[in-house]
């Protein structure tokens, strides 16, 4: 065991009220908006097809360049209120917004640089705009920011020389001030979701990632920060030379989810944030570059990561018009129509403890009411679906969320083992069955001999 000054302050899950919503929230909108929207992917005629938002690295755009972007940003048909109802209807309960990427463009007035909104044509405050039509939705917003700055001239990849720290220790105090300035003037800010914090110089200044978690939780008191932000006294990153967890979750899932047998996840809360195409984060002009997720497979990661105690965040990419492309319409729809029906298996739910993983899908379990749910994804072609149980438990009753009265009939066939006899219908959508269950008198089955 190592000492560390560094590493993390509190061991096992937060159980305070703001983390608790924040748990309970499970669903949320990532949306990353920038200069980089403008160009959507493509530069002087060629379409790049790495991650729009890095088009500055992919194309080797020089800053100047770059820069002047900002001349041209002019969402004339952006309206807060319309992301926010959309967002709203899709069942989200929490949205993250890129107050800052790596190409350093600010979202909001910062006084700590020009490069911001207000010396683009557009000017008023995009972030004051969202956080207030989000709120007003009751939907919680947090910031992500990112350290790593492509803009800002003392930002270092490397400490080597003395000139090196001399001008890194401007820069973090410069994106110190950037979040002071965010936790202050945004008091309604529910979560901080740092990025950009892998390269070696945040490495060698682990004391001012704690330093700046410290900070954001003295001016709100209850805020939710990332494990992704901290690096401890030898450059260990979201879990210290401990092992143990730093932050208050577990944000190592981009663009991938645990795999459903990995209960390891389950002892620590954690977040798992996702991109509708392979690989885009920001607005990229030609979506048929690469596979994008339908509706039912980003309902079932949902439900997923739910069974595994996580939060799934969503990412949107809005146009440089302000507008919100017609493909990420439809799926905000498809999930909706769905969340409509279900979230009662997803808000305030999360791994149901013990029951063993199901082919047919997913257990989850209401955190206050213990509630079992069964999510469906596939039906056997028998028709029966099998469930293996927990020792001692039998399943009483099952029925259908959307239709209580539709009859399932339930047989037990051996020790912990419940058929549930579904109904012959089809199914376009997956489902959810409540299930009643009940301690049984443990003498009923025996084990054979061998
Ligand atoms: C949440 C995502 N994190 C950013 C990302 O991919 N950074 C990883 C990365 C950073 C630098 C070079 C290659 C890859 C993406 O742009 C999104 O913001």
């Amino acid at each position: 065991k190592k000492l560390l000054k560094y590493g993390a302050q509190y061991e096992g899950k937060r159980t305070d009220a703001a983390m608790q919503k924040w748990r309970s929230n499970r669903f949320g909108q990532f949306i990353h908006w920038g200069l980089y929207a403008i160009p959507g992917g493509e530069w002087k005629g060629k379409t790049y097809t790495y991650a729009a938002e890095f088009l500055k690295s992919s194309a080797h755009i020089p800053n100047s360049t770059w820069d002047s972007l900002q001349y041209q940003f002019n969402p004339v048909k952006f309206d807060p209120k319309t992301w926010a109802k959309m967002a709203k209807k899709m069942g989200v309960k929490y949205m993250t917004i890129t107050t800052k990427h790596h190409e350093g463009f600010c979202l909001w007035p910062t006084q700590y640089t020009k490069f911001n909104i207000g010396n683009t044509p557009y000017k008023k405050d995009i972030i004051k705009a969202l956080v207030d039509a989000y709120n007003s939705e009751g939907i919680d917003v947090n910031f992500y920011y990112s350290v790593l700055d492509w803009h800002h001239p003392d930002w270092r990849y490397d400490i080597k020389t003395k000139e090196d720290s001399i001008a890194f220790s401007r820069y973090l105090t410069f994106a110190q001030n950037q979040l002071k300035e965010l936790a202050e003037n945004y008091p309604s800010v529910k979560g901080f979701w740092f990025d950009g914090t892998w390269d070696q110089s945040i490495k060698k200044n682990g004391w001012w990632t704690l330093q700046v978690e410290q900070m954001l939780k003295s001016i709100r008191p209850g805020v939710v920060v990332n494990s992704r932000l901290r690096a401890d006294d030898y450059g260990a990153r979201h879990f210290d030379s401990n092992g143990k967890m730093m932050g208050d979750y577990e944000s190592g899932y981009e663009r991938r989810l645990p795999s459903p047998t990995d209960t390891q996840v389950i002892h620590r809360d954690w977040e798992a944030c996702m991109t509708i195409p392979e690989n885009q984060w920001g607005y990229h002009k030609k979506w048929d570059i690469s596979y994008t997720k339908t509706p039912l497979e980003l309902i079932e990661m949902l439900v997923q990561t739910t069974s595994l105690g996580g939060n799934f965040l969503l990412n949107f990419g809005p146009k440089p018009d302000g507008t919100i492309r017609i493909e990420e319409q439809q799926i905000a729809e498809h999930i909706g129509n769905w969340m409509k029906i279900n979230s009662a298996a997803i808000y305030n739910a999360g791994h149901a403890k013990g029951w063993p993983r199901q082919d047919w899908g997913y257990f989850t379990q209401n955190e206050t009411t213990g509630k079992l749910y069964a999510v469906v994804f596939n039906i056997p072609i028998s028709g029966i679906l099998k469930i293996q149980t927990l020792e001692g438990i039998t399943i009483s009753k099952a029925s259908f969320l959307e239709k209580p009265d539709v009859p399932i009939t339930v047989k037990e066939i051996a020790k912990k083992q419940v058929n549930l006899y579904l109904p012959q219908q089809s199914f376009s959508e997956p489902f959810v069955i409540i299930l009643d269950t009940i301690n049984e008198n443990k003498n009923k089955y025996i084990d054979a001999k061998t």
